[in-house]
């Protein structure tokens, strides 16, 4: 083939499809066993697409003729598909690193939003804070990410509650999706907690009434594009009535239901994600033998969050009981003021050490099935020709030491990449050594 390409990987030890035959999501028997090529190359095309795949002797023949932007010798290395982290938090002012303390010295979540910590106390920092500081912050944290692999996140609002201040979050991760090259899944979750004053059921009103509607308005004019509605469905905070009006109301103007269900109480929030036909359901740690029965029938992913758990000693979510009933697992590293983590790669350690899932369980979580948990497994997830050219270069000489080396991501990944386009390039690049 000739002509001008963006970019060659060449000769990669090991190079990880995750998936090779346009599959959406994969299953515990497909996550068990991932499609990975020895000795291989790919090749990214100028509008930033997988065009070849293969073995690298076929590829050097294949592409003979051929010029590229870029060349990048992957030798003794892995080449896997960009990360994918399917829930974060990441638009905020005020860190929280005081209710670490108190957490650490007993106190529960709960405890510490009930007595207006927690997210009320981010929502007083959101609010005060510029668009611009919000977006600097928020600038860094996705740099911060995708050094760390990922280059899919879904980026939630809910530090705002009130519609001026939820608007100016979501315009901030708008900015950052013309901006960045970093793919990015916006969602709306101004049901993140009840303001002070309202009742649930008079959050849920503002938010049918007032907010939806103008978010219908923005995406109209073509000013904003939200992809996802969010409603925390919790005891104390947003009833399962409540929830299911919000979540209806948001699916009714085209936005994918994926809410925060079951995470301290059992609320039969997987029953009704199930039932509204949601993308996705995060948490579960409570969920019940019918919820997983039922998100398994009706094909919606179970995003779960290792680091909250870990973080606040909660029931681990029984990652293996939904594998083996059909659940599409998936995981997200739910970065927010009270789970400080960027790493996926970390995510993907604590989901099988915690939460008893191998590392190609693990992989495939965070890749193909996240992405199917933000409805983009059709250009993401996996590494297929016409999907983006989304890709991690990690230099081991077996993949799975992104997992394995726990916190090791810094020293091990040499390149991430987006739409073929190089966005991180270790600064120790070059450098022979064995990990
Ligand atoms: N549980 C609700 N929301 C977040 C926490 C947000 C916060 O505490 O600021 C979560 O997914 O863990
Ligand atoms: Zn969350």
């Amino acid at each position: 083939m000739a002509g001008e390409q963006r970019l060659l990987l060449e000769n990669a030890r090991q190079l990880v499809l995750v998936c090779g035959r346009g599959e959406k999501y994969l299953l515990q028997a497909g996550m068990a066993s991932l499609a990975v090529l020895q000795n291989a190359s790919l090749v990214v095309g100028q509008d930033g697409y997988i065009k070849a795949v293969g073995p690298a002797d076929v590829i050097r023949n294949q592409f003979s003729g051929a010029t590229f932007e870029r060349k990048i010798d992957c030798t003794g290395k892995c080449v896997l598909p960009g990360l994918v982290d399917a829930h974060t938090h990441p638009v905020w002012a005020g860190d929280r690193v005081h209710e670490f303390a108190m957490k650490l010295a007993g106190a529960s979540y709960m405890e510490i939003h009930q007595a207006g910590g927690g997210i009320h106390f981010t929502v007083e920092h959101t609010r005060k804070a510029t668009e611009e500081e919000l977006f600097n912050t928020f600038k860094h944290r996705l740099e911060r990410m995708r050094r760390a692999g990922s280059t899919l996140v879904e980026c939630k609002s809910g530090y705002g509650l009130n519609l001026e201040t939820e608007l100016k979050m979501l315009r901030v991760i708008e900015r950052a999706k013309q901006s960045m090259d970093i793919g990015i899944s916006s969602t709306y979750c101004g049901a993140h907690s009840v303001p002070k004053g309202k009742t649930a059921t008079e959050a849920a009103d503002d938010i049918i009434n007032n907010h939806l509607p103008k978010l219908k308005e923005l995406k109209l004019s073509g000013e904003m594009h939200v992809n996802n509605i969010d409603v925390f469905c919790e005891k104390g905070v947003f009833d399962l009535d409540s929830t299911r009006r919000i979540l209806q109301a948001g699916k009714d103007i085209g936005l994918q239901i994926n809410f925060h269900g079951d995470e301290l109480h059992p609320m039969k929030s997987a029953e009704l994600g199930a039932e509204l036909g949601a993308q996705a359901i995060s948490h579960l740690e409570e969920v019940s033998d019918e919820g997983i029965a039922a998100i398994a029938r009706a094909k919606c992913a179970a995003v779960l969050l290792p680091t909250t758990a870990y973080m606040l000693r909660l029931k681990q979510p029984q990652a293996r009981k939904m594998l083996n009933e059909g659940v599409i697992v998936a995981l997200g590293s739910d970065f927010n003021p009270n789970a400080y983590c960027f790493s996926m790669p970390m995510v993907m350690h604590l989901a099988c050490v915690n939460m008893k899932m191998s590392m190609n369980e693990a992989l495939a979580a965070a890749t193909i099935n996240a992405a199917y948990a933000l409805g983009k497994s059709d250009t993401h997830g996996s590494i297929e020709i016409g999907k983006q050219g989304d890709l991690v270069i990690v230099n081991s000489s077996r993949w799975e030491h992104l997992i394995y080396q726990f916190g090791g991501h810094q020293t091990l990944i040499d390149y991430v990449i987006v739409k073929g386009e190089v966005v991180y390039k270790n600064e120790r690049c070059g450098i022979t050594s064995s990990y």
